[in-house]
């Protein structure tokens, strides 16, 4: 009989989608196939089946973000939100990776069985989240300068501080079927007395210096490949392909990325911050100006960011370069375009409802943005919204596949993690995720930069060559600065 119900269980489960199999966690059903990997333990998976997330949380004095992130060793997160929300972490208390087509599946589920039995105190703010992101493409393999990052990846952090409405917590985590909440406790006053030697400031110092640059492509060889895709589309089988490019850089002295975050972050509050740092050899960051989804409860926040014009010198200028976005026939095809497939995307799950265009400036460049906001019918896991989001056409293209191909047939790069969804996503599935792009893959002597343009039947080969430098430069400007 016990036979019998445990064959029908896995049965059932393999037939399952996962969000069918998170929700039957929800309701208290076990997920039949947990694979996670424990802190400490990489090399073995841990059935998680009968394990439990425990955490421990107090309010603590405000400290140094960035001092905390320096003295910890990888895996490393950061992730920080234009409304002041932030969060640091260190060590993984648990680590969920996915590679392949079925990435998000296994995502799912192996959230389903690290949240099935979770244990916390503390506020809404300091819970367990799993932070980290995803490649770009479910084909990606982990090679220089992505060694270290899988398809997908989400730490659980071991130690965890947040920042949230002026208040600062410090969170400890273990996870796995042997633990005991005592332990937990007496972590977290250790990880409390460790944090008391941290400064309340730390000096973001300067930049490592640059000395070298190395474009991926050529002028000649970008102009080219645009001028073929234009020739494409007007063709007629595609209607808009986001051609990347990288950046080489070559530094003076090592990177100092939590350095370099906090320097971001008095440069671009505006924006989002996100690190991902699996390893102690390459940390993947930047200030994203783009959300790809909010979930809380049935409610998802996006928008539709897409064109670019500089910003202005003066005042005249600025608001001269607005009305050109504002008024331009091919950059408003370009953000229509975004916003019809995110529209189209999100209707199969709740009541859609697509806000008023406008312009939206942040520090050097300034963007056409339509906020779509959606009423979930059910209660949705923040993943399968990204994944029926990922890549808006914002940054992969239209038709999705057509553009994929011209995207893996043109650009002579990875792409990486580049321009993928980065965020993180909690017990209940609620979560948040921004574009990973204006971002840089990093460390020791080295760094790669990324930046991408959408081409349109209209687009202009030496223009969209123009376009790129803005989008490099805010993680440029602060490998730089001396
Ligand atoms: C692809 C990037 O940015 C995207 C492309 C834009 C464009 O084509 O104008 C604008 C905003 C982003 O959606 C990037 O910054 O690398």
């Amino acid at each position: 009989m016990l036979t019998f119900v445990a064959v029908r269980s896995i049965r059932d489960e393999v037939t399952k989608t996962g969000r069918e199999r998170w929700k039957d966690t929800l309701k208290g059903l076990p997920p039949e196939r947990p694979v996670m990997e424990q802190a400490g333990n990489e090399s073995r998976p841990t059935n998680v089946a009968g394990g439990r997330l425990v955490s421990r949380t107090r309010e603590v004095s405000d400290l140094s973000f960035s001092a905390f992130l320096a003295s910890q060793s990888a895996p490393r997160v950061s992730w920080a939100t234009p409304d002041g929300f932030e969060l640091v972490g260190g060590d993984a208390a648990a680590t969920l990776t996915a590679t392949g087509p079925d990435r998000f599946d296994i995502l799912r589920e192996d959230a389903a069985a690290l949240f099935a039995d979770s244990d916390t105190d503390g506020p809404p703010a300091a819970r367990p989240r799993a932070i980290g992101g995803l490649a770009f493409d479910p084909s990606h393999e982990p090679a220089p300068p992505w060694t270290g990052f899988p398809g997908a990846l989400f730490v659980v952090p071991r130690i965890q501080l947040t920042r949230a409405d002026d208040r600062t917590w410090l969170t400890v985590t273990a996870a796995g079927p042997d633990v005991d909440p005592a332990t937990v406790t007496a972590d977290l006053d250790a990880a409390h007395d460790a944090i008391t030697d941290l400064p309340m400031m730390r000096p973001s110092g300067g930049g490592p210096g640059v000395t070298a640059t190395r474009r991926t492509a050529s002028k000649d060889e970008w102009t080219d490949g645009v001028a073929a895709v234009v020739e494409r589309i007007r063709a007629g089988d595609l209607q808009k392909v986001v051609l990347a490019t990288a950046l080489d850089v070559d530094l003076a002295s090592p990177i100092d990325v939590p350095g370099t975050l906090e320097r971001l972050r008095r440069t671009y509050p505006e924006c989002y911050r996100f690190l991902v740092q699996p390893t102690a050899d390459a940390g993947f960051f930047g200030p994203p100006p783009e959300r790809l989804v909010k979930i809380t409860g049935q409610a998802v926040e996006t928008e539709a960011l897409a064109g670019s014009v500089a910003r202005g010198d003066t005042p005249e200028a600025d608001a001269d370069l607005a009305r050109s976005l504002r008024t331009s026939e091919k950059l408003r095809h370009e953000q229509a375009l975004v916003v019809d497939a995110i529209r189209e995307r999100l209707a199969p799950l709740g009541r859609v409802e697509v806000g008023e265009r406008d312009v939206r400036k942040f520090a050097n460049i300034q963007h056409l943005r339509t906020p779509i906001s959606a009423t979930l019918d059910d209660d949705t896991h923040v993943l399968d919204v990204v994944e029926a989001l990922h890549p808006t056409p914002a940054v992969g293209g239209l038709p999705p596949e057509s553009a994929r191909e011209v995207i893996h047939g043109t650009e002579p790069f990875d792409r990486g993690w580049y321009a993928a969804p980065m965020g993180w996503f909690d017990a209940a599935g609620d979560g948040e995720f921004a574009v990973g792009i204006r971002s840089a893959v990093a460390g020791g002597r080295h760094a790669r930069l990324y930046a991408g343009n959408g081409i349109v039947a209209d687009s202009d080969p030496d223009e969209e060559w123009e376009e790129l430098g803005p989008k490099f430069r805010p993680v440029l400007d602060e490998l730089e600065r001396e």
